[in-house]
Formats: C-alpha cells, structure tokens, sequence
C-alpha cells in the first residue's frame, strides 16, 4: 500500500490544467472534471484505462507526491502529523483489508491510495480530517458541475443536474426483509421486499439514475446575501439560528431528502467544547439522499415478514420540531460516559438543536417500512451514528405514522446497554430523523449465515439469547411488548453485544407490578449445582456451570461464592416482584410469520408471552438455522404454528436443556407457557443458562467481536479508468458509478 500526500496547493477550478496537472495537485474534483473535457475530445478509440494510467502516473511515480508504504492490516488510521484541526483519529480502511494512510497537508489536500483504493483529504471542507468525512467529500468532488444553482433571488436551490458526474451508490441485499401491513380491520396481506445492504456487487457501468442513487454535491458556500425568508418554500426547513436551509422533496420514495449543512454563521461558530476533535471550517455540503434505491439480494434473503395490523390503533402525528434539547444523561444514566452523547450535546449546547445539517449522511443501511437509515457522522467529529428517516408525508399516506410514533416513543423511554439509544430527534413537516447509535456488525440473520453450517454453536446462541432476554425484560418492566424479535431485528454493535432494535410493531401498555409467591416459581427452578461456577458468578459466558472445568474465580473467593449462593436461595425463597405485563392483552395482528405466536393467529388476544414464543422461535432458528413452524407458503406456516407439534431436527447435537428451554417457551397455549407466570426471571433460572452471570453478562466476551473497519472501509473511494466516458469509483461491496460526460 502507498499513501502519497501532496503538499502542493489546491489548484483553482478556472486554471487550465491537465489531468496530470489535477492529479498531482491532489485537487480531484478537477481530476474528473479534466478527464470529463478530455473524453468529450477524446476519439472513440482512446484508451479506455486512460485516466488510470494517468492517475497511477502520477500517484505512483509523481515526483512532488510522497509514497509511504505501510504495513499490511491496519484499517484504523491515526494521522499524528494532522495539526489541530486534524487531530481526531482518522479511519482509514481500504476494500482489501490493506492499510491506507491519511496524510493532512497544510496546503490542504491529500490522497492516500493503495492499489484498490484512494482516500482523497480535503482539508479546506473537511473539518476534522477523518476519512468517513472525505469519502463522502470526495463524492462530492467528482459533482462538477451539478452544482446548486441560485434562484433569482440569490438563493440556493437544488437543481436539477444536466449530465453530470453522480455517484449513484448501489446497495446490493443480503435478503428480504420486510413487514407485512394489513389494513386497518382486514386480513390481506401486503409484502414488502426491502432488504438490507451487504456484499459485493459487480462493477458494472450504468447511467446515472438520479432518484435511485445518493449524490453528494460539491461543497458550495452559501451566498452572504442569502434571505432567508426566500428559502421559506414548499419542502424546505429554514435552520432557525442561522437560516441555513434543509430542503426535502418527497413524492413516492418514502423520503427524499436534500440537506443543506450549515451556514456560514453556524459555520463559523464553534462549539465550546466538543471532546472528538470538532473543527468546523466552512464546509458547505448538499446531499441529496433518495430512498427509494433499489437492493439487490446476494446470499441468504430473509423471507420473513413482519405483519402488522393496528386494527384499534388512532393515527397520530409527529410533533413539530420536537428533539432532545435538554436531554441529558440525566435521564439515561447509562450514557454518562459516552462520548456520542458529549459530541451531541456540543452541538445542542452551541446551537439550540440537533438538526440533520449536522450530520454527514454517508451510506444507506437498509430500509425498512416506515423509512430507511443511513450511516451518518456528527460533522467534525468521528462519531458514527445510525439515523433513521422517515417522511411523515409518506407515513399518512401509507397510514404508517402510528407505528413510527410507537417507535419514537419507545425509543425516548429506552436506557439499557442492549437497546439502542436515541441520541437525538427531529422532525418537520416532512421528514422525522431519528439518531441512534450505530452497530457495525450488522444482524443476527446475516452473522448466523456466516457460522459452519449456518447454526450458531450452542454457546453463542445462549449468549444472544441470554442479551435479547435482558432486553425483553426491560422492555417488558416499561410496559412494551416487543412483539416482532427475529434474528434481523437483533443487530450487533462494535463491541459484539447486541442491540435489540424496530418498536413500531411494540404494544404499549401499563404495568401493575405485583408480589408473586415464592411457591409458584418452584415448576421451573433450576437444580443447583455443586461445581465451581455453582454459585452463577462467572462472568464467562461460555461457562456451563458443572462442566466448566476451570474454577473461574481464585479459592480464596469460594467461602464467598458459597454464602452468595446461600443468599440466592435465600432470595428464591421469598416473595417475587413481577413488574412485566403478563395480564396485558391486544388483538393486532403483528409479527413476522414464522414467529407468530398461535394466540395472535388465532386472534384469541394476546400480551408478553407472545415474547416468550418469539424467544423460543429465536433460539431454535439460531442452533437449527430455520424455524420450527417454517411452511411452503405462510399460509401453511401459520397452520403449522398453530397444529403442528415441536420437533428437533437431528443435526446439529443440541444440548437437551436447550431443548428443553424451547418446548417451555414453545407451548402453543400461552397461559402454560414459561414465563408467563412471573416474566423473564421464570425463563432466566431455566438450566440452559447454569452459570450465566446476569447481571455481568454484558462485562462477559462475546462470541464474535465485527470488523468495525468494514463500516468506514466503505468510504474509501478508489479510482478506476474506465472507457466509454465513466469512471468508475469503487466503494467495498457496492460501486458508485461516476458519469464523466
Ligand atoms: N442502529 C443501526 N445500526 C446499524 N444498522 C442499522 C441500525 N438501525 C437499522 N439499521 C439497518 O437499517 C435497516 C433498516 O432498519 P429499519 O429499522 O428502518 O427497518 P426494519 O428493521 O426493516 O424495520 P421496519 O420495517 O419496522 O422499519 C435494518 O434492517 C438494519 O440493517
């Protein structure tokens, strides 16, 4: 790998200058935009590779540039020679797992590039020099002449390109995934077939489509002169500090959205003090983000759907401009010590509000049914975050605004390591920006398609099994029946626990904690054992009690364990609390087919053992690799789910306490079902998880930590000549296409 950073200055846009001229200055936006006048004088016959070549020539062997060749793995890239405005890590990650670097230069521009990709470092609209910023910068640069236009009034509008450089990003799916919506009292079924991103695509050359594809345009200063009261038209937000304009544009695409960061007054201001290496220098971004991109499925689509049928639910609308100002940790105490939660609350201090001009929307994670999320950083930090968006236009029209309601609601309530955590909201006339934490590591779903023989080792499933519990026990204390747990809603963050995510199909409900006896819990109290880890405190989760050979604690704690364990059995004597809704009752017809519980099929009413069944459907698909209850059709699925008895397959070897765990949360009718009785804690003191430390569960090593690097390696753009006027910019696993001319 070669990182080669220019110190030369940026060359200005009217200068005639080569492409090699471009090149070796570093300035990639005219790069393209030369390659562009020269293809249009270029005979058909030219070197398709031409601008390749060129490049290569200059990057490689260019005498001004300075090569550096580092090791061989790295994907996270400190820059130390970046100066204060660049002093936040930078990620850096190339497609082939090679290292690149990122060079800053006091001149501004650099580029880094190995023999798959080039990372283009624009310091002059780059804040803080991180490369998730210069992927998209570096999009931006290749829009040439796409530029916004200003109305008559010297406005900033968003205009509509001739023929120019776009860089349509394709998001090829792993599988479908989607949630079937009836109508408000019917039974018909309505199939959605979104799905989520994943692997490679091919590098085939398309026209540009504008309305599929995600076009960061070329950073434009907006003009001192801008009134904002003329930005005040349909489909646009004026930023009430600084007037800076947020444009949205919704038609059938569930949203639209063109935002429009910053102005120069908001710009210019700097936070008091944003711990991740804030620097805000002026940068002026348009991204222009169609949700209505097309997904190409690639291995193991999902063919689970989600049903929803709010039959006595009243719409609702989005409060106007709402957020989290003021929000503090105070009331997610969990989040005292995230750095997430110090760069937002920077920003909220120093400008009133969390908008989305805030953020850099840099790739599309996935669609779902009420809007699609896209991978986003805090402008001038390296905080990721997950935004969910969702235009209010196309939630009426689709009568889906209850769910995205029922989602925001949760999600304000939720504080729990395994939940996720709503950083921020906004919303508008049109759009609702939910901002959440973002998990590299993607779902269950795709993660267990990744094990041998697509099953989870028994392990690993307790593991999930044991976080999703946690979740489902919080949510339940809260008085939310989640309702819709399957492996897809179950992503995995950076650290390689889980987060339980979607709530728009979660029933609300009020809880009535109540005392329980000690003697109705004795049906599924576990047998004690008498090894090392007998008294539940190993933090391993992968300690299964007596066969867990390795005291996991020294001797001198064993007097310690023992009296521990005395006090549990003590505590088992007692009376319980129980603060879930088990007597909670709803006749929606929501879920996903192959994990409808037979009380919602029936249509008998239902409440949280619905979850109960959903957890043992979850547990089963992880150590089989498919459902118990998975028909021809749904039809015959639903049939099955109600008539047919459990079975086991014979492969894989599933321990029989796992078993076991399953036909209790299996039983058809709900009201003998375990955990019906007293909620989580009845399932939580089922052998399948002897030895399980709950309450450290999530200090425990999970069974596989993702890749964080993958998330930023797909903004490293690389360039490729190609013929026939486009140059094609390849980002891992999908490709952006630039049309030239
Ligand atoms: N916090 C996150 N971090 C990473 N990826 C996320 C995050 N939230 C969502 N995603 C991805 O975005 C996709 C779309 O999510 P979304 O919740 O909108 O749709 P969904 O899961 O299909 O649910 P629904 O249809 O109910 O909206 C998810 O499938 C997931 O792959």
């Amino acid at each position: 790998m070669r990182a080669i950073g220019s110190h030369s200055p940026v060359t200005r846009f009217s200068d005639p200058i080569s492409l090699k001229q471009a090149l070796r200055g570093l300035c990639i936006s005219q790069a393209a935009e030369v390659a562009a006048l020269k293809r249009l004088s270029m005979p058909p016959s030219a070197s398709p590779r031409m601008s390749e070549k060129l490049y290569r020539s200059v990057v490689v062997e260019g005498g001004e540039s300075r090569t550096e060749v580092s090791g061989n793995s790295s994907r996270f890239v400190q820059d130390s020679t970046t100066n204060s405005s660049c002093s936040s890590p930078n990620y850096i990650v190339e497609p082939n797992v090679k290292p690149v670097e990122c060079k800053s230069s006091d001149s501004g521009l650099s580029l880094v590039e190995s023999s798959e990709s080039v990372v283009v470092a624009d310091k002059e609209s780059s804040p803080a020099c991180n490369v998730i910023t210069h992927a998209s910068e570096a999009k931006q640069n290749f829009e040439v002449s796409a530029l916004p236009r200003q109305n008559s009034h010297g406005d900033d509008v968003i205009s509509k390109p001739d023929k120019k450089i776009s860089a349509p990003i394709k998001v090829p799916k792993l599988r479908r995934k989607s949630k079937i919506q009836t109508a408000s009292s019917s039974s018909a079924v309505k199939s959605n077939t979104d799905s989520k991103p994943t692997r490679v695509a091919s590098r085939t050359i398309k026209p540009v489509i504008r309305n599929k594809n995600l076009v960061i345009r070329k950073p434009k200063k907006i003009p001192e002169s801008t009134d904002a009261n003329n930005l005040k038209k349909s489909g646009q937000m004026i930023c009430q500090k600084c007037q800076c304009s947020l444009t949205v544009t919704s038609k059938d695409s569930p949203a639209t959205v063109t935002t429009t960061e910053a102005s120069d007054e908001c710009r210019t201001k700097k936070p008091d003090s944003i711990p991740i290496g804030w620097e805000n220098k002026g940068t002026h971004v348009k991204t222009i983000v169609n949700l209505k991109s097309t997904e190409k499925g690639d291995i193991s689509q999902s063919s689970k759907s989600s049903i929803c049928d709010f039959s006595s639910s009243t719409t609702t609308s989005l409060s106007e401009d709402s957020s989290l100002s003021g929000s503090t940790c105070g009331s997610k105490p969990h989040m005292s010590k995230d750095t997430r939660w110090g760069a937002i609350n920077c920003v909220r201090k120093q400008y009133g509000f969390v908008g989305l001009n805030h953020f850099n929307l840099l790739k599309k994670l996935g669609s779902g049914d009420i809007g699609t999320v896209y991978l986003a950083e805090l402008v001038g930090t390296n905080c990721p975050f997950a935004i969910k968006v969702m235009d209010n236009e196309f939630l009426g029209r689709r009568k889906k605004m209850p769910r995205a309601h029922t989602e925001r609601e949760i999600l304000r309530m939720l504080d729990h390591p395994f939940l996720p955590t709503l950083y921020a909201q906004f919303t508008s006339d049109n759009l609702s920006c939910l901002v959440m934490e973002f998990c590299p590591g993607g779902d269950l779903h795709v993660l267990r398609q990744k094990q041998l023989a697509r099953c989870f080792p028994e392990q690993a499933a307790r593991f999930y099994v044991a976080e999703v519990l946690l979740a489902l026990e919080y949510l339940h204390m809260l008085g939310i029946v989640y309702r819709d747990l399957k492996p897809e809603n179950i992503l995995v963050r950076e650290d390689g626990h889980i987060m339980l995510t979607d709530f728009d199909l979660s029933l609300r409900c009020t809880v009535n904690p109540m005392l329980v006896k000690s003697s109705s819990l004795g049906k599924w109290d576990p047998p004690r054992v008498s090894g090392p880890c007998a008294g539940s405190n190993c933090i391993d989760p992968f300690c299964n009690g007596p066969s867990c050979q390795v005291s996991c604690f020294a001797p001198s704690r064993a007097k310690k364990l023992k009296a521990e364990a005395a006090a549990k059995a003590k505590a088992r004597s007692l009376p319980q609390l129980v603060a879930e809704p088990t007597e909670a009752r709803s006749n929606s017809f929501v879920g996903t087919h192959e994990y409808l519980a037979p009380e919602i099929i029936k249509g008998e009413g239902h409440g949280s053992a619905v979850d109960w069944w959903t957890l043992g459907v979850f547990l089963y698909e992880l150590l089989y690799g498919r459902t118990p209850f998975k028909g021809a059709e749904n039809e015959e699925t639903l049939a099955n789910v109600v008539c047919r008895g459990l079975k086991f397959p014979e492969g894989p070897i599933v321990s029989f306490e796992a078993r076991d765990l399953m036909r209790g949360l299996l039983v058809k009718e709900p009201e003998n079902r375990l955990g019906v009785e007293t909620g989580a804690a009845e399932i939580k003191r089922h052998p399948f998880f002897e030895g399980l430390n709950w309450a450290l569960i999530r200090c425990a090593v999970p069974p596989q930590i993702p890749e964080v690097c993958d998330v930023v390696n797909s903004n490293v753009v690389s360039l490729e000549g190609k013929g026939e006027g486009f140059m094609e910019c390849s980002v891992d696993g999908e490709h952006l296409e630039f049309e030239l001319f």
